[in-house]
């Protein structure tokens, strides 16, 4: 159990509340001790979570859309609120409406222009259709096998072979694919492939709201059909439908046997219709093993990049998003970067989360340096100061407004960061009384637990995840991020680079979490740790097998399932009294076994009219004078039950068995 303390402790609550900010203000830096539980602790905590959850800073002046960062489902507000007219995002609202609409939600608004500085993306341009047009970033997605890889290092090759120069490729997450000029004068003159690992990496970024795919396409290998991933697929595509373009890349084609129609029509009963059926979604048949059918798909992505008119201011500030990151040696911390509006240049200052560069070299997927990144483009960026994540943004601004941006989104990380620290806290908690709970139940003492612990909500397995570089841990975050039901889902602690160390079996051990680990490798030491503190590691290279195991550890939190499933029935003919040792007698029910083998020692039911009205044990089974423990179907018998002396005639005796099956998903 960790907590925070404060290097110097301030005198009152006050002084905390007049600094405007709780943590790493002149000195005051956040120190994760452990076992710090004490009547001050425990009064700070109280102080955080209550700033945690109202405090929220607002500038003088503030669009629409920078405050819905701040407070999510604005919009929805005000139109409760009778808004609708000023609820636009470029719409500008003074600090009194944002400061009401901030109050609405509970919070406690600030205006101080300070502590709100943020950068953000620049304005929609007055005039888009003036502006240049920019290539297409395009996706590949599709079921486990299906042939991506393939698919795209084909696209690859043959764009590095058109290249002026010979470059040696290097993996930076995308790579540009030149347009031949006869597939339309007005279409782009190259396409921007994301080599990201998957739809994962997709969901991850659109679930923080980054939208960089401009066209999908949905891989389908032809000699295996629609699978899983593939439906999972389809239902991201029909959630973004309007704003991303689909093409269907029926794979494989080269292999004999391959039944394309039967393909499209099953595509069809997906809600997928295809142009060759009459339908709205083009399909190109390609073959990623031999090239067939690439120039079609380049120019079919080309078309629907024309239709889509895709344009971007070609100069001025930046905005991109981190596609992936790593440190390299001798370069440091690099990161690709997806271009989108503006033009990133050496000697730039981006910022990133709370990372920024001065941006000292870029390159391309050639490997060619590059003086000029415009929109559709990317690059790798070295100069990072340290390491930005992938699916952040990137904004271009002034050393000194970036200082001050950092200054500010550190402040709120640190605090959802104590955050964090508090619900560890709180689950261990939990942990701690269910342990001595259990331990009162063996030894049969009482125990008092304190009423308003009592946790609510879904159980959970939290996960702290280790990838190979951030485009990955990424990918396995959005991947096994909500994996689970109302009753058991999975939570990510944590998620970042590097193999798996000694300090991340403690923290997960703190947690009560298992370590997902995707392409690193952990030490002897370090699974000897994990095995002596019952901290479980899943550790693989395909996401698709860490998304089964974590389902199938989710699946073992939920409650089992108990089924009983009718082993004998047998019917109540006639009642009849029997002589016991002694002078005693007792009423047993003559009775026959109409179904199944009836047996002694399995649970006993009886049915009257249709409804259960007793359950018990036998007590009495009998074949004409001899105790038995079984009875096959077509038997006479006598039978009676321990504690029920009410069986009738015509009443159904069932035994049966309970099977306890795994919850379900
Ligand atoms: N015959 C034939 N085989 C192909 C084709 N494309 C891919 N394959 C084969 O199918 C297998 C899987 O291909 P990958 O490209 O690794 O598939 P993937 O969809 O990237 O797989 P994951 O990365 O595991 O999701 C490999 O053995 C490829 O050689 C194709 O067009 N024709």
């Amino acid at each position: 159990m960790s907590a925070i303390s404060l290097q110097k402790t301030p005198r009152t609550k006050d002084a905390f509340k007049e600094r405007g900010s709780l943590l790493k203000t002149d000195g005051y830096q956040p120190v994760i001790q452990p076992k710090t539980n004490g009547p001050k602790v425990k009064k700070l905590w109280a102080y955080i979570e209550k700033r945690v959850t109202e405090d929220v800073y607002i500038p003088s002046t503030v669009s629409v859309e920078h405050l819905a960062r701040l407070l999510s489902d604005l919009q929805d507000k005000m139109f409760q609120a009778g808004m609708e007219a000023q609820s636009s995002f470029d719409y500008v609202l003074t600090s009194d409406y944002a400061v009401l609409l901030a109050e609405e939600f509970g919070r406690k608004p600030i205006v101080n222009d300070e502590a709100a500085f943020d950068l953000y993306p620049p304005p929609p341009h007055p005039n888009v259709a003036s502006l240049p047009t920019r290539p297409p970033v395009v996706t590949i997605m599709g079921h486990v096998d299906h042939g991506k890889t393939t698919l795209l290092d084909t696209l690859r090759s043959s764009s590095v072979a058109k290249g002026e120069v010979g470059g040696i490729t290097q993996h930076i997450g995308a790579f540009s694919v030149p347009v031949p000029s006869a597939s339309g004068a007005a279409g782009p003159q190259s396409i921007t492939f994301l080599d990201t690992p998957g739809h994962a990496a997709f969901s991850a970024m659109r679930a923080r709201g980054a939208q960089v795919t401009d066209i999908i396409v949905l891989v389908v290998a032809a000699d295996d059909g629609i699978m899983p991933q593939t439906r999972e697929v389809i239902e991201l595509i029909k959630k973004d439908r309007e704003k991303v373009g689909v093409v269907v890349a029926i794979n494989k084609i080269d292999k004999p046997g391959c039944d394309v129609d039967a393909l499209q029509k099953a595509l069809l009963v997906e809600d997928i219709h295809l142009e060759d059926l009459g339908g709205d979604t083009p399909s190109v048949e390609v073959s990623g093993l031999t090239g067939k059918g690439l120039p079609e798909l380049v120019e079919t992505l080309s078309l629907i990049a024309e239709i889509q008119d895709l344009r971007a201011e070609p100069d001025g500030a930046v905005f991109g998003y981190v596609l992936e990151s790593k440190v390299v040696k001798g370069l440091g911390a690099i990161a690709t970067v997806l271009v989108l509006r503006g033009c990133l240049k050496p000697g730039s200052h981006v910022l990133s989360g709370v990372h920024h560069a001065k941006v000292r070299m870029m390159q391309d997927s050639n490997g060619k340096s590059v003086k000029a990144a415009s929109p559709g483009m990317a690059v790798t960026v070295s100069g990072w100061k340290s390491l930005p994540s992938a699916g952040d943004e990137v904004l271009q601004g002034t050393e000194s407004e970036i200082k001050k941006a950092i200054a500010n989104r550190q402040r709120k990380a640190d605090i959802e960061a104590s955050l964090l620290d508090i619900e560890a806290i709180n689950s261990n908690r939990q942990k701690e009384r269910e342990r001595r709970q259990a331990e009162a139940e063996t030894t049969g003492e009482e125990l008092q637990l304190p009423k308003e612990e009592t946790p609510t909500g879904p159980k959970e397995l939290r996960l702290l995840i280790k990838a190979d570089v951030s485009g990955s841990a990424e990918a396995v975050e959005g991947a096994l991020q909500g994996i689970g039901n109302h009753l058991a889902v999975t939570k990510v602690i944590s998620s970042s680079v590097g193999d798996i160390l000694e300090s991340d079996v403690m923290m997960a051990k703190a947690v009560g979490g298992m370590i997902v680990g995707f392409s690193v490798s952990s030490s002897r030491p370090v699974e000897t740790l994990a095995a002596q503190h019952d901290v479980p590691i899943a550790m693989s290279d395909i996401i698709y097998r860490l998304m089964e195991d974590v389902r199938a550890r989710v699946i073992k939190l939920l409650p089992v399932i108990i089924e009983s499933k009718v082993i004998g029935e047998a019917k109540v003919l006639q009642l009849f009294e029997i002589q016991l040792k002694g002078k005693q007698t007792k009423t047993v029910a003559g009775s026959r076994v109409i179904n199944g083998i009836m047996e002694k020692n399995k649970p006993a039911r009886v049915i009257r009219d249709g409804a259960v009205i007793f359950e018990g044990t036998f007590e009495t089974m009998r074949h004409f004078k001899k105790d038995v423990t079984e009875l096959r179907k077509g038997t006479e018998c006598g039978l009676n039950l321990a504690d029920f002396d009410d069986l009738r005639t015509d009443d159904v005796i069932q035994t049966y068995e309970t099977i306890e099956k795994p919850g379900v998903l």
